[in-house]
């Protein structure tokens, strides 16, 4: 008599496991209960790791993910000529605000891959075009997304906008309601401060009135002011990105370790090819210091390719000061001299005198201010403290 194989043995134990799951499920829409169905049947696969290392954190799979292959996709939409190109131009391929008046209009979906920390997809949409339509193939378009991001003219008529976005909201709410929407009131450099804060305040209450007539309380909607004119978008698309990282809690508490270890006052971690900060310490954050360390990127980035080393013939050091040094390294850093790049300068500013930069990783940089003491006095103190935070990053991202 053949004994059940493992995997008949694994597939017994999920098929028990979706029958305890079935029973609460039942008071919920057809709808929603098949997105939670799907969201407990993929974080029991969340849950087996692909990589060897003991996980303590989630895989980062989304709820809406078929597949799960971890690559949250962000959609940008909204009105025709309301800045959708532009927004993905300047952020992700460093074009000049000023040239976005040369793009072209979009008239098919436009597919790109990130790759990065994370890898992630932008899809930029043409702004005419309907998806709800049953000639597309919805499903396709909107069950592996991380974000969907509206983008609005703040300097043009908006009722249009907000009616489309309500009813895309609706809409994806039935199928979808893990689904994040962003809204970007874009354009808002051409605004004076007060017409600016009142247009802003009047798309919130716009949407969200038109949300909970349609009987849609508590909406997951979030509002940012953007411009591609000045740091705002880039702000507004971190706490986009942040949102779809699950170890972000992780990430956060490691970073305020690290400021009360070394009195830091503001420590931030950016992608540094797209100036994203992936998370920073739980302290408040304040656009100015966000806007010193971004332009600090610009300028340590300018330099090393100035002064730069060709990474790709440096075996990296080890990581962590407690890794053990494989042979090859050790003599690749010895002769080069070079370790992770590493900055750190003072600035005629009251309050935080000092700006740190190391570089974590490939994609990732630590950036930090610090107050009126003199680092120099406390630099092992630091040393030391990044040499465990970079430790503890690479269990966190051990790609
Ligand atoms: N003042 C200002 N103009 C912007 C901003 N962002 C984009 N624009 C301008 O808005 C115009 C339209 O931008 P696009 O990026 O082509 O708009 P789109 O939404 O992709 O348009 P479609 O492809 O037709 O859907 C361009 O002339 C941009 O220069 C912004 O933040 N401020």
């Amino acid at each position: 008599m053949a004994s059940p194989s493992p995997s008949d043995a694994v597939r017994g134990d999920s098929t028990s496991e979706s029958n305890q799951h079935e029973q609460p499920l039942q008071q919920f829409q057809p709808g929603a209960r098949l997105t939670l169905e799907r969201y407990f049947q993929d974080l029991q696969d969340a849950d087996t790791p692909s990589s060897p290392l003991v996980p303590r954190y989630h895989t980062g799979r989304l709820p809406n993910g078929k597949i799960g292959d971890n690559k949250p996709r962000l959609l940008l939409m909204g009105q025709r000529r309301s800045g959708k190109s532009s927004i993905s131009s300047v952020v992700f391929h460093k074009l000049p605000p000023s040239e976005t008046l040369y793009l072209e209009t979009t008239t098919r979906i436009k597919k790109e891959s990130m790759h990065s920390f994370m890898d992630f997809q932008v899809w930029d949409f043409p702004g005419h075009v309907d998806y709800f339509d049953p000639a597309f193939d919805t499903e396709n378009i909107f069950d592996e997304i991380g974000a969907l991001i509206w983008v609005i003219d703040a300097q043009d008529e908006y009722l249009d906008a907000i009616a489309r976005l309500n009813t895309t909201i609706l809409n994806l709410q039935q199928h979808y309601p893990a689904i994040n929407v962003e809204v970007f009131v874009h354009k808002v450099d051409g605004l004076s401060d007060d017409y600016r804060s009142d247009t802003f305040r009047d798309i919130i209450q716009r949407v969200q009135d038109e949300l909970s007539d349609a009987g849609y309380e508590n909406a997951p909607v979030s509002f940012y002011q953007t411009s591609i004119y000045d740091h705002s978008i880039f702000e507004a698309f971190s706490k986009v990105i942040q949102k779809l990282i699950p170890e972000l809690p992780t990430l956060e508490s490691l970073l305020n370790s690290l400021c009360s270890n070394c009195r830091i006052e503001k420590a931030y971690l950016f992608d540094v090819l797209s100036k994203i900060y992936i998370a920073t310490d739980t302290s408040p954050t304040d656009s100015s210091s966000y806007e010193i360390c971004s332009d600090y990127i610009d300028v340590v980035v300018d330099v090393s390719e100035i002064y730069g080393w060709d990474r790709n013939l440096i075996e990296k050091s080890s990581y962590g000061r407690g890794d053990e040094a494989i042979p090859g390294e050790a003599v690749a850093v010895e002769e080069t001299g070079n370790q992770d790049a590493e900055s750190l300068i003072t600035m005629e500013r009251k309050g935080n005198n000092y700006l740190y930069l190391r570089e974590i990783n490939k994609y990732l940089a630590l950036i930090c201010l610090m107050g009126d003491d003199s680092p120099s006095d406390k630099k092992a103190l630091i040393d030391y403290n990044v040499g465990v935070f970079q430790a503890a990053m690479k269990e966190v991202f051990p790609r």
